[in-house]
């Protein structure tokens, strides 16, 4: 594990091969109700490579139109997004260190030429609120920077079952996925492999923590 005063964690193989499949099981589950959809750039109308769905009362989405934001209901079918696996609770629990719970749940799908480019998580109201994301299936490089749009950057490669907490100051920092390793997990079904999901869960609204003051309640 690796543990840094800038609030990034990276904790190396936390769940297990058995906590991995099962949720992959519980997601490939959500994700027949909620298909996968292809996000746009605000303005561009440029389509990602990551595809995306969400679990949980709201789910981020972004679109040439109306850009990037936090809805209830998923853009293509309108439906509510599905409930949050009880297991992303429980890792929540275990890992933010935050009163509130998680209120989404981004799944991004990267396929074997999909990636991220560099961003901060910034659409939240819930600015002080740890994210929490876990990996599965194929490894990816993953990019860590500063709080800056420049600067020097990190790379770490990210394996099926890590996960990653963004807390305190690094809950700022500029992030991204260079490209994934194909073929380096057997844990997706077929139709799914090769790629690589990532579960990254958030606190949108400010909450009991959040309403606490202006920098909400530190992390215990
Ligand atoms: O796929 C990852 O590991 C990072 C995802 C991410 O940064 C995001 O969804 O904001
Ligand atoms: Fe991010």
């Amino acid at each position: 594990m690796l543990q840094s005063e800038t609030g990034f964690r990276l904790l190396k193989g936390h769940l297990d091969r058995a906590a991995q499949a099962a949720l992959v099981e519980a997601v490939l589950a959500r994700v027949d109700r909620s298909p996968l959809f292809t996000p746009a750039m605000p303005r561009t109308g440029r389509k990602m490579s990551v595809r995306m769905t969400n679990f949980g009362p709201l789910g981020w989405v972004t679109d040439k139109d109306r850009g990037y934001r936090y809805q209830a209901a998923h853009p293509v079918t309108g439906e509510a997004w599905p409930n949050l696996p009880q297991a992303l609770f429980d890792l929540w629990e275990a890992v933010s260190g935050w009163p509130d719970p998680p209120e989404a749940c981004l799944v991004n799908w990267y396929g074997p030429g999909a990636r991220l480019g560099q961003h901060i998580d910034a659409d939240e109201d819930a600015k002080f609120a740890p994210v929490v994301s876990v990996s599965l299936g194929d490894s990816a490089k993953f990019r860590l920077g500063g709080p800056t749009p420049k600067g020097p950057t990190t790379s770490l490669t990210l394996d099926s079952g890590d996960v990653v907490v963004l807390a305190g100051p690094a809950r700022r920092f500029r992030h991204g996925v260079d490209r994934i390793y194909p073929g380096t997990s057997t844990l997706l079904p077929p139709g799914w492999r090769p790629g690589r999901i990532n579960l990254t869960l958030r606190r949108v609204t400010k909450g009991q923590a959040g309403q606490a003051g202006d920098r909400g309640t530190q992390p215990a």
